[in-house]
């Protein structure tokens, strides 16, 4: 989980530099999912802020288990935010933050998506910014993805 993470954050900061994003402060929306994938996306989070992003997060459905627990704690710790609600309608979203990591769910999602994350993901279906899924786009909407577990930019 550490290198996907890791690899995530790298494979965007190669892509999207947080020079070139709008708005430009470098904000950057990190959604996690409950499970495994979010996990990916708590430690990217971390490498992001490392590389000059100013990462916030969405992390609505926290798994009490250690390792997620003490990943939160990681973030925490380098005063990342986690936002209390999701930022709104797609405008809202796209005039704060300039590209998205999806972190929600992974391979082990089974549709069709509950009505807790329903509404984020069409929310995020429906944003200009860029998307970055880890591993696959969440609920196999069709994002401007990169697959980048996999090492394949598209
Ligand atoms: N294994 C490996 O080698 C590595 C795996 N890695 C990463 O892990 C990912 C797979 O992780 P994963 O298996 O934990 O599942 P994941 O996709 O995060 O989702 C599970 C959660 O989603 C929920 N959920 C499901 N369907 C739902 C629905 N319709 N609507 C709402 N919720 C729904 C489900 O809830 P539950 O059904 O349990 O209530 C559960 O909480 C993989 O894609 C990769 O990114 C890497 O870290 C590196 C090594």
């Amino acid at each position: 989980m550490e290198l996907a993470g890791y690899s995530c954050a790298v494979a965007i900061a190669k892509c999207y530099p947080p020079e070139k994003l709008t708005p430009s402060n470098g904000a950057v929306l990190v959604c996690c999912g409950p499970g495994n994938n979010g996990g990916d996306g708590l430690v990217c989070a971390r490498h992001l802020k490392l590389f000059g992003y100013n990462p916030s997060l969405f992390y609505p459905k926290k798994p009490n288990k250690p390792l997620f627990e003490n990943l939160t704690k990681q973030c925490l710790g380098m005063e990342l935010p986690f936002l209390s609600e999701f930022p709104g309608d797609q405008e809202t979203l796209q005039a704060s933050y300039g590209l998205v990591v999806d972190a929600l769910f992974g391979f082990s999602f089974s549709p069709s998506v509950r009505p807790a994350f329903a509404g984020v993901l069409d929310t995020l279906r429906r944003v200009t910014v860029p998307v970055c899924s880890v591993d696959v786009p969440s609920g196999t909407l069709k994002f401007h993805i990169m697959y980048v577990y996999h090492e394949t930019t598209h």
